[in-house]
């Protein structure tokens, strides 16, 4: 093996260690990485800039020897603000106005001896799940090329997947972090809301409380996910931006867990290899030893109406505005027209469509939907819930017309739980047939159906949810699944005559 395809090779545990005991130095880490990325990028197009102040910070990183992250190449999505750089949110008014300072996370990391060089690709205006935008263009999926690398942090994604990148940062109010991490079979976390500074991570709705955003990592492995947390949860930190919490990274250990479980949800589609993910992963955890109960999540309807209301409480009036003066992408046509849709024609349909899609015409209700979810895990006396992600990869262009499938991610943004996503198996010949059953089920359904026909062999994913404040304990439940996937993988190799499809390894 080369020394390049050794260092591509370490997970970010191996590599941090091999870089403080001086093993690899960080300039041979930092240009093997760099040229990955270029290599990736031609591929994928999931870039938006090489930082080139990274050449600069490399020169002088050895003064950080004794940070968790002393020398690590790390990308970050567009829209995390950095001293001298635009962050254009694919949004042409916004081009030629470079930021004062760096976001805090980004100064934190710097401090950890983290060397972020690359910048990466996401949806025009953030607020979509696919990832393009007229000024950098479509991120493809490593898997197929012909598949979106989802969104809205798809750059990161598509990078790290093909192996371009070790760590990164998303963020996610709608599942921007997970939902790309389960098209492109990596790890995606979306802490609890305010664990890690917003302070600089630009959005289009500034002041919007009702759908929290929060920056998320994402990276191979979930151990690279918790050294991350565990590298910005600091000091630092809370001097930087008060409003993060005094609460320190407690890595702890893991027990048996008494886990939720539910494989779909009311008037939301979902694809068959989202609701077999969820059925194989509980009978990996039953059979070690954790105790599954079925979980059906309340209020989903009155949520998805929340989301709504909340994140375009104006009807879209404000995201129409960020866009004027720029040429709309086609990934966002479907959304825009509906937001251009006059209010009073908008009723009209609401009216018409209420007895089919009641959920998207039903009038705001006063609800409780934290207090009755959390009322509902303890009465099952639950630790944490497993539940699908949307998934496989869609082809191009369909995101904006599955808004109806946000549900899936954004109910754990509104709750403000915390919640990530795990890769656990591929798209088989099975699951491809029973998208027939997708013609069923409605409108939405048949259009998941064009969305993710020819999708055998790509990743699935699974999500793992825990209360709020319950990082650590969302990240332990992830590297359980992560192992018992991998154990699986590996009895299934040894027993060739068993299904070999459960389990993968894609990096
Ligand atoms: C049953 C119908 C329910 C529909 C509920 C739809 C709610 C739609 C409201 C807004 C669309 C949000 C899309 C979110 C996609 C992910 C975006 C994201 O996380 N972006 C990250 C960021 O802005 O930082």
């Amino acid at each position: 093996m080369t020394n390049a395809l050794y260092i591509l090779s370490l997970s970010l545990s191996e590599l941090t260690k091999q870089l403080q005991e001086s093993a690899l130095s960080p300039e041979e880490v930092f240009y093997t990485y760099l040229e990955k990325t270029l290599d990736v990028h031609q591929k994928l197009n999931c870039c938006t800039e090489i930082i080139l102040d990274s050449f600069e910070q490399l020169k002088t990183i050895g003064s950080c020897k004794r940070g968790i992250l002393y020398g690590v190449p790390l990308s970050l999505k567009e829209n995390l603000l950095l001293k001298n750089h635009d962050s254009s949110c694919g949004v042409v008014k916004y081009l030629n106005q470079p930021a004062d300072d760096d976001c805090v996370l980004v100064k934190v990391l710097k401090e950890q001896g983290a060397i972020p060089f690359v910048r990466t690709n996401f949806p025009q205006a953030l607020l979509n799940y696919d990832c393009s935008n007229p000024i950098y263009g479509q991120t493809l999926n490593p898997h197929n090329l012909q598949k979106t690398a989802g969104g809205s942090s798809g750059g990161e994604a598509a990078l790290i997947g093909a192996g371009g990148s070790v760590i990164g940062i998303g963020t996610d109010i709608g599942g921007s972090a997970r939902i790309p991490a389960s098209f492109c079979a990596i790890c995606g976390f979306k802490p609890t809301a305010g664990r890690l500074s917003s302070k600089g991570c630009k959005s289009i709705f500034r002041g919007q409380k009702t759908v929290l955003s929060t920056p998320g990592p994402m990276a191979r492995d979930v151990d690279s996910l918790a050294l991350f947390m565990k590298a910005e949860i600091c000091e630092q930190m809370v001097f930087l931006d008060p409003t993060t919490p005094l609460l320190p990274f407690d890595e702890g250990s893991r027990n048996s867990l008494r886990i939720g479980y539910f494989d779909c949800i009311e008037q939301t589609p979902t694809s068959p290899s989202m609701t077999r993910g969820v059925q194989e992963v509980k009978a990996l955890l039953e059979q070690a030893g954790h105790t599954l109960v079925p979980f059906t999540p309340v209020r989903i309807l009155d949520m998805a109406e929340l989301m709504s209301k909340g994140a375009l409480a104006d009807g879209g009036a404000t995201f129409l505005q960020q866009l004027e003066g720029s040429p709309v992408d086609p990934v966002l046509h479907a959304q825009v027209a509906m937001y251009r849709l006059p209010i009073c024609l908008r009723k009209v349909l609401a009216f018409i469509l209420k007895p089919f899609w009641p959920s998207g015409a039903r009038l705001l209700r006063s609800s409780d939907c934290v207090n009755d979810t959390i009322a509902q895990w303890r009465r099952l006396n639950l630790d944490v819930v497993l539940c699908p992600i949307i998934g496989p990869a869609f082809n191009f262009c369909y995101c904006g017309k599955l808004m109806s499938m946000v549900p899936h991610s954004m109910t754990y943004n509104l709750l403000n739980f915390c919640a990530g996503v795990v890769p656990v198996s591929t798209v088989t010949e099975e699951d491809e047939r029973n998208l027939c059953h997708l013609d069923k089920g409605g409108w939405f359904n048949r259009v998941l159906k064009k969305a993710i026909t020819g999708g055998v062999g790509l990743p699935v994913a699974v999500q793992c949810v825990a209360l709020p404040w319950h990082d650590e304990l969302c990240l332990r439940f992830m590297k359980e699944v992560e192992e018992l996937v991998k154990k699986a993988r590996k009895d299934e190799g040894a027993n060739a005559n068993g299904k070999v499809y459960l389990i993968y390894d894609f990096h």
